[in-house]
């Protein structure tokens, strides 16, 4: 009697989602002691839904682990450090954020850090195809447009490449482009929403307009000036920093949003739309950076490309040659690598 009396009622439609029943929640980060692998791992502890957090490096670790895991928030921290401590770092990750290797320095471009950072891309891949063949994978490390299809094809030869979970992370084109455009027509940036396309590098960065809102009140040159800023912000941090690396902060706020995305959709709240850089059929490359709902398993659908006017349309044609030269390159990179 009493207990038919105090029953409990769930009503799915109406119980937070944050509330639902979970398994525990892994997120690895490699390259935790580096410039945006730190306040990353700080950003991080304020996430809900992290239960463990494991942050490896091949220096440093060990001490932001002990930092991050005195604050007072859920779950535990761990550092791993060196090339013996990677697998044991991911085994059973949920989540891997990979933010290992070289930033850029002024005079270059992204796909010139090709040659430092492929290889070490390759080995992160290769340890989680072992030790958690199952996880999302999120990659900051650029060059993005080459080294996404370089990871796909080290998970293919591995046999366990899903494309569903790997992502190449552009937030930070989205979070800039939000900021500019609300300075500019003077609203708050967390009230803009713009689909920012193609890749990362310069010539394929390419925010829609067209799709900005609220709509975007400016004039042509506008529009043509902010798309530039957008484009070359990366860049205008590296000359800013002048040889001490490039966005750090602004990325592991961005890298931090994503990854919230990533775990609320994993937890089951639908409708979560994030623009990032994976394997898509949108437009004529096999890996396209744009908007894609996210889902239990990563990647639930990428969004069809909306109708563009005249100068995205032109931009979307020109920057298409680009990227799928980048992703033969990554393609090609992977399967030449020695070692
Ligand atoms: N996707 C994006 O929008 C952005 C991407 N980036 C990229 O993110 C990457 C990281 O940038 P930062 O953190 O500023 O560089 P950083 O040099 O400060 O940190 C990189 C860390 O990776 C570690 N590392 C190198 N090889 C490793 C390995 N084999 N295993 C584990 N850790 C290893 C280094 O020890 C270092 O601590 C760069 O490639 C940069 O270009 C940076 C900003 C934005
Ligand atoms: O510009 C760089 O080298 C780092 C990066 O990708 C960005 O800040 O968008």
């Amino acid at each position: 009697m009493l207990l038919k009396k105090f029953k409990l009622r769930i009503v799915p439609s109406r119980f937070p989602w944050c509330l639902m029943a979970r398994t525990a929640f892994k997120v690895s980060v490699v390259g935790a002691g580096g410039g945006i692998g730190q306040p990353l791992s700080l950003l991080l502890r304020k996430v809900k839904g992290i239960d463990e957090l494991s942050l490896h490096d091949l220096r440093g670790t060990k001490g932001v682990a002990a930092d991050t895991g005195h604050i007072s928030e859920h779950g535990t921290v761990s550092g791993y450090v060196g090339e013996d401590e990677l697998e044991p770092a991911l085994l059973g990750a949920n989540l891997v954020v990979v933010t290992a290797g070289m930033p850029r320095v002024p005079g270059m471009t992204r796909d010139q850090l090709m040659q430092a950072n492929g290889g070490i891309a390759i080995h992160v891949i290769r340890a989680m195809a072992c030790a958690c063949p199952e996880a999302l994978i999120a990659i900051t490390t650029n060059p993005i447009n080459i080294i996404v299809p370089t990871a796909a094809e080290v998970l293919k030869e591995a046999g366990v490449f899903n494309p569903h979970r790997l992502f190449g992370i552009t937030t930070l084109d989205v979070v800039r482009s939000r900021k500019f455009i609300g300075d500019f027509m003077n609203i708050n940036p967390r009230k803009v929403n713009i689909p920012v396309i193609g890749g990362h590098t310069g010539p394929t960065i390419l925010p829609l307009f067209s799709q900005c809102q609220p709509e975007f009140r400016g004039d042509t040159e506008d529009i043509l000036r902010l798309t530039h800023r957008i484009k070359e912000a990366g860049t205008e941090v590296v000359m800013a920093k002048g040889g001490a690396g490039s966005a750090t902060l602004s990325m592991a706020y961005a890298t931090c949003c994503f990854v919230k995305s990533l775990i609320r959709a994993q937890n089951g709240q639908e409708g979560i739309i994030e623009c990032a850089f994976v394997a898509s059929s949108v437009a004529d490359a096999p890996f396209f950076a744009g908007p894609v709902e996210l889902g239990k398993q990563g990647v639930k659908r990428c969004l069809k490309l909306p109708v563009l006017n005249e100068f995205e349309q032109k931009s979307l044609d020109n920057l298409l040659p680009i990227l799928r030269k980048n992703i033969e390159a990554g393609v090609h990179f992977a399967k030449t690598f020695k070692k």
